[in-house]
């Protein structure tokens, strides 16, 4: 049994959903509600002292930070490793898109529009130029290939295109970036779990209308 603690809307929860269906793992869904504080109750703390979703919970063996839950999924339950290929240089090559999102992208995403939504602060310009640095870092590293780390779908599409749907949905203008948009438009095709994960986008959205 996989327990999954989560909120449809989180990116790095919706990650962990494409990556769970692309590998055929039934996720046990916990809903824990934040604004009510579920994850600072003394039971969910001995789980994640660190209080943050998303959390797996494999048969007793409990797991946080996306990126490397994504992994996980694929080392214990992949059929192939193709989403993480064992090659070194392949997946170094994964592992340094997957630091990439969560150090620039994701937190880019994370220093310019949470203080907008959750603390009404203004928007700050220096961080909108931080966004745009990181489109253009990515933009480059797709050009003439199909997806973020090569020629085939790995862990690391999984990771980046939970991130951009969240920019999409913050209206973020992902159009102006030709090789993002080309492999954005094309991950939503091919990546299992899309459906789930842009449902959870839309709930995600009411910060932004
Ligand atoms: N780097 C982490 C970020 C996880 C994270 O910050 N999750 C948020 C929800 S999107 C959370 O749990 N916040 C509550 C808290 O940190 O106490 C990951 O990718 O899993």
């Amino acid at each position: 049994m996989v327990d999954f603690y989560y909120l449809p809307g989180s990116s790095p929860c919706r990650s962990v959903i494409m990556a769970a269906k692309a590998v055929g793992v039934e996720l046990n869904k916990k809903l824990l509600n934040l604004q009510a504080g579920e994850h600072l109750t003394p039971e969910f703390l001995k789980i994640n002292p660190q209080h943050t979703i998303p959390t797996l919970v494999d048969n007793g063996f409990a797991l946080w930070e996306s990126r490397a839950i994504l992994v996980y999924l694929v080392e214990k339950y992949g059929k192939t490793d193709s989403l993480y290929p064992k090659c070194p240089k392949k997946r170094a090559l994964i592992n340094q898109r997957l630091y990439f999102d969560m150090g620039t992208l994701y937190q880019s995403f994370a220093n310019y529009y949470y203080p907008q939504v959750f603390a009404k602060a203004p928007a700050d310009p220096e961080a909108f130029k931080k966004i745009e640095a990181a489109f253009e870092f990515l933009n480059t590293f797709l050009e003439g290939q199909t997806y973020v780390a090569g020629d085939s779908l790995t862990v690391a599409d999984i990771a980046i295109l939970a991130t951009v749907s969240s920019f999409e949905v913050a209206k973020f203008d992902i159009s102006k970036y030709a090789n993002v948009n080309k492999w954005y438009e094309n991950a939503k095709k091919v990546t299992p779990g899309w459906d789930e994960n842009w449902a959870g986008c839309l709930e995600f959205k009411k910060y932004f209308d």
